[in-house]
């Protein structure tokens, strides 16, 4: 019989409904309500995206299912079975309910890895640290992927999708070198920096490698969707950037969101209505490559990182 290897795959949720976007952003806040007008505020923006009122929750069911058809395909490994489970960070399944029904199934081996190329202590990190604590709990032994901003398949995939779009401008009646390409991801809090927090550095050469991979003449990275908190956020802010760009008389901007892997709320909306509202207003003419959602070539990046990872855990043991 195969043995069966747990895959733990962890995304950020989403709410199933408008009426769970209060319960949600309550976690996301770490158990603090939201005021009405904060809760008034999310609720619009996720009923004005197009697309279901919640894609990406059908994002990431597509993609964990896709991702075990790829990990099982092959003549590689008969002697192994992958069963993957979800893990979401601020909505059910919780990343403990996956792990908890890893425990029940019987796996006692598994993998972790998140929905996202990019590691942060404040983000991947955290995925990472709750699934360790349920897995020593419910004694499955566990190995994470930490990132793969660099894995060629991944550049490989992203300078496609760029290219693709600069066709597209350029069928548009746009001279190729000069469309501005911005490579974007969401922002976190300045203080990241101070720690020694890899994330900045790690989407920094994911961009340059696919700039360089898509042949782009032009290119700068730009952070998106800051939290609305006191403290300082990265920056500069997408919405800025596009300011900025308009006094350089740049005319055609590409958006290329490398920190993200799905369309949701933060593609959405913060890109496809509130960004592409600020460039019309600038008269710019602004595109977004399309999501990687449940592409193939995004599928064989996961479950390839996810197999050597495997083989790095049987040597440890050896
Ligand atoms: C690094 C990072 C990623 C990328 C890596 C990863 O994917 O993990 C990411 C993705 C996402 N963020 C999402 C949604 C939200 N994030 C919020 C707030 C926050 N995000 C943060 C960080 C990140 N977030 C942080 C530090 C906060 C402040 C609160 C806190 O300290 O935790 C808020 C609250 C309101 C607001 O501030 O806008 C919402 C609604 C959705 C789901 C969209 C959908 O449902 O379609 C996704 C994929
Ligand atoms: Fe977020």
């Amino acid at each position: 019989m195969a043995t069966k290897i747990g895959v733990l795959v962890m995304s950020y949720g989403t709410p199933e409904s408008l009426d769970g976007v209060e319960a949600y952003y309550t976690h996301i806040r770490h158990g603090n309500a939201p005021t009405a007008e904060q809760l008034q505020q999310l609720k619009d923006r996720y009923e004005a995206i197009v697309g279901g009122v919640f894609p990406l929750r059908e994002n990431t069911d597509r993609q964990v299912a896709a991702l075990q058809a790829a990990l099982n395909s092959g003549s590689a490994q008969k002697d192994v079975e992958f069963v993957c489970y979800q893990g979401l960070k601020h909505a059910h399944p919780f990343i403990e309910d996956g792990v908890e029904a890893m425990a029940r199934d019987g796996i006692t081996q598994a993998v972790g890895i998140v929905l996202a190329p990019h590691y942060s202590v404040m983000s991947v990190g955290t995925y990472i640290k709750r699934a360790q604590a349920k897995a020593e709990e419910c004694q499955v032994g566990m190995g994470f992927v930490e990132s793969y901003h660099l894995h060629p398949q991944l550049i490989d995939v992203l300078s496609r999708r760029v290219s693709a779009r600069l066709d597209q401008f350029e069928e548009a009646g746009a001279v190729r070198d000069e469309v501005r390409v911005l490579f974007s991801a969401h922002s976190l809090p300045v203080r990241i920096l101070s720690m020694g927090d890899p994330y900045r550095d790690q989407l920094l050469q994911t961009s340059e490698a696919v700039a360089q991979a898509a042949g782009v003449a032009s290119w700068q990275f730009t952070w998106q969707s800051a939290g609305r908190t006191a403290e300082p956020w990265l920056g500069p802010d997408v919405l800025d950037t596009l300011r900025e760009l308009s006094h350089e008389q740049v005319k055609y901007v590409l958006v290329a969101p490398v920190g993200f892997v799905s369309d949701h709320l933060e593609v959405l909306y913060d890109l496809d209505i509130e960004a592409q509202a600020v460039a019309g207003e600038l008269d710019l003419r602004l595109m977004r490559i399309e999501s990687l959602n449940s592409d193939p070539a995004y599928m064989a990046v996961l479950s390839d990182v996810v197999r050597t990872k495997v083989e790095q855990m049987k040597v440890s043991q050896s």
